[in-house]
């Protein structure tokens, strides 16, 4: 286990088993709906990539990259679109990959730019759901765990930019962040 984490919460194969649910899941309920699947960047990278490949319908992808951690364990409350989508969401039914909703501020932020351009549908798709620091009033369609109320890194998702790469998701030692 990497030194800087204090718990895993699940394992490389928890995570991938669970992912195997959602896309079956997924499969089914998307079946003759052409899907735009839109990654929320960078977080939902490891996801997003596993997710698909357990998804057996046609489909398309696009990657919208957004920001409001930086180098911190709590959001900013702003909402910052980094790299915008290139395909056009208008009159598409959407799917948002996302890693984890935590305040919800990200998420709710992204259903309502994508509101605003006229999607046909939007369902979220998060494998991480922290409820304890919710600010937002939302839930996601299709959920993978629930967490405690702790700072979590690996799989997709970092703290200052660094951890993305674990296979697991941990929760990080107080200490990496609080010195
Ligand atoms: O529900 P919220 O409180 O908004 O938190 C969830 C969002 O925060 C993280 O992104 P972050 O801003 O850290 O960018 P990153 O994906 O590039 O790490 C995470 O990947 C989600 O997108
Ligand atoms: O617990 C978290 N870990 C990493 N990134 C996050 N973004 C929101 N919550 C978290
Ligand atoms: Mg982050």
């Amino acid at each position: 286990m990497q030194n800087d984490v204090q718990e895993i919460l699940y394992t490389e194969k928890q995570i991938q088993d669970k992912v195997k649910e959602m896309g079956d899941m997924i499969s089914r309920d998307f079946e003759g709906r052409n899907p735009l699947v839109i990654c929320v960047l960078k977080g939902a990278f490891i996801f997003m990539s596993d997710l698909v490949k357990n998804i057996s319908i046609p489909l398309e992808l696009d990657f919208m990259a957004v920001s409001s951690y930086g180098h911190s364990t709590k959001s900013s409350g702003v909402v910052k679109i980094i790299k915008d989508l290139d395909i056009p969401v208008e009159g598409r039914h959407i799917l948002i990959v996302e890693d984890i909703i935590d305040s919800g501020l990200t998420l709710s932020y992204l259903i309502d730019v994508l509101e605003r351009r006229n999607a046909l549908s939007i369902t979220v798709a998060a494998l991480f759901d922290k409820p304890a620091r919710r600010t937002a009033d939302l839930d996601a369609d299709y959920k993978g765990f629930v967490i405690p109320d702790a700072f979590v890194v690996g799989y997709g998702l970092d703290y200052a930019e660094k951890y993305r790469n674990l296979p697991y998701i941990g929760i990080l030692k107080p200490e990496i962040y609080s010195t």
